[in-house]
């Protein structure tokens, strides 16, 4: 520890092992993107259920190649041919329709010629049995195992069960989350500001869409003033959240109250304070059913906290393998001074592809937070590194 401060990767640790993926329940397909499967998903069904045509042509028996054919029918998507091709005979076929009972290749229409119903091979057919045919099962079978318990849903996995039979699928519920922003200074984006001591309160709207690539239920109540009793009752009212992240009053002032607006409603303090620069008076705590995640005030010190810190937690509750976000190596563009006890998060960005600190690393300046193409990782007690050596960094925008 560094007086008192617990390391990130300690902090993080104890955070997650709070948190588990969330209880299972069944939803339907348009609304699972994003979450993870809570069991394994099965095929119900074979796919295709019976031989289908991959190309539009028309179907034959491979034994009759060259031709002539006589056309005695037609098996569209969706309507397949009742009859039985002999000797001879071809069916018009399209792509996705079944083939008939008799035929076992298809010649694509561009290989051929047809006058009424007589049919001349033009090109060069197929000339082996199963040519253009999509067999049953080749897909998948029913029964089949198409995707583990934990497997995160995406469009394609979306398509894939329906495909299977599927209408819904078991998935670990949606985190529900509170925001509550704090702090007598605040005033919603957009409204005037009443005096100069006044600020609009950005940290919720931040918060908010860090969290919209994930798949959570957001609650975000009114902005709070400093006030104990008003701050504690709004932590009891969502303690049946999995989640409250609150920003400011976090720190040692007579007006950071979370903590105490947190012991008034018989929530407990797991920890508080990492060795981090920015995030220090990061807490973590417990009530009722949420975890209480404590962040910062500042702009810049919320903005890393959540990244390092509440995101992995919400991907943890939604059943993700990766958590973290991830550290890149880059070429150091100008020299990195050794470092203190805090774990730095320093705000940089490329300049003829090697990593240069930006000027203003204060923890409210969100102009450079926003003009910092990466988080260089700083350890604690670091040593310096000169120019040329490498540093880790973590991305914060794909390079354009
Ligand atoms: N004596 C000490 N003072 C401070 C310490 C310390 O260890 N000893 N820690 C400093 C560090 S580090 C940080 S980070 C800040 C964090 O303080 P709080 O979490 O208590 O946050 P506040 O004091 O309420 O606010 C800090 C700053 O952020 C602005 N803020 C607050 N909420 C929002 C919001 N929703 N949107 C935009 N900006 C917001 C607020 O106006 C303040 O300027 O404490 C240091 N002090
Ligand atoms: O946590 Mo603070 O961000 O060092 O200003």
């Amino acid at each position: 520890m560094a007086g008192g401060l617990i390391p990130l990767d300690e902090a993080r640790e104890r955070l997650l092992g709070l948190a588990a993926p969330r209880p299972a329940l069944s939803l339907p397909l348009d609304q699972v993107t994003g979450l993870t499967l809570a069991e394994p998903l099965l095929s119900l069904r074979n796919q295709p259920a019976a031989d289908l045509s991959a190309m539009d042509g028309y179907a034959v028996r491979s034994a009759d190649m060259p031709g002539p054919w006589r056309v005695i029918g037609e098996s569209a998507a969706g309507r397949p041919f009742a009859g039985t091709i002999g000797p001879g005979e071809a069916a018009r076929i399209s792509t996705g329709a079944m083939v008939p009972r008799g035929a076992d290749c298809v010649v694509v229409q561009e290989d051929v010629a047809r006058d009424g119903n007589s049919l001349l091979l033009t090109g060069d057919g197929p000339a082996t049995p199963g040519a253009h045919i999509r067999r049953a099962g080749h897909d998948f079978a029913n029964d089949a195992l198409l995707a583990d318990a934990g497997t995160a849903v995406d469009a394609r996995l979306i398509a894939l069960a329906a495909m299977a039979g599927h209408d819904a699928l078991t998935v670990h519920r949606h985190p529900r989350i509170a925001i509550l922003s704090t702090g007598d200074e605040l005033v919603p984006p957009g409204e005037p500001a009443p005096s100069p001591a006044h600020i609009p309160a950005s940290n919720g709207l931040m918060l908010a869409s860090m969290l919209s690539a994930l798949p959570c239920e957001l609650i975000m109540p009114p902005l709070l003033p400093d006030d104990r009793a008003t701050i504690a009752a709004a932590l009891e009212q969502h303690s049946h959240a999995d989640l409250i992240v609150t920003t400011g009053g976090a720190s040692v002032g007579d007006h950071d109250l979370i903590q105490p607006a947190l012991a008034d409603c018989d929530g407990t303090v797991d920890f508080w304070r990492i060795a981090m620069r920015p995030g220090k008076p990061v807490m973590v705590g417990r009530l009722g059913e949420a975890i209480v995640l404590g962040l910062p005030g500042n702009p810049v010190s919320a903005y890393v906290t959540a990244m390092l810190l509440l995101l992995p937690l919400v991907r943890r509750m939604l059943g993700y393998q990766q958590l973290v976000p991830a550290t890149s190596q880059a070429i150091a563009g100008e020299c990195f001074p050794a470092n203190g006890p805090r774990q730095d998060f320093v705000r940089a960005r490329f300049r003829d592809g090697a990593l240069i600190r930006l000027g203003n690393q204060d923890s409210g300046a969100l102009s450079a937070l926003v003009q910092a193409d990466a988080l260089v990782v700083r350890p604690a007690h670091a040593a310096e590194v000169g120019a040329g050596d490498t540093v880790d960094y973590i991305a914060l925008r794909h390079q354009t």
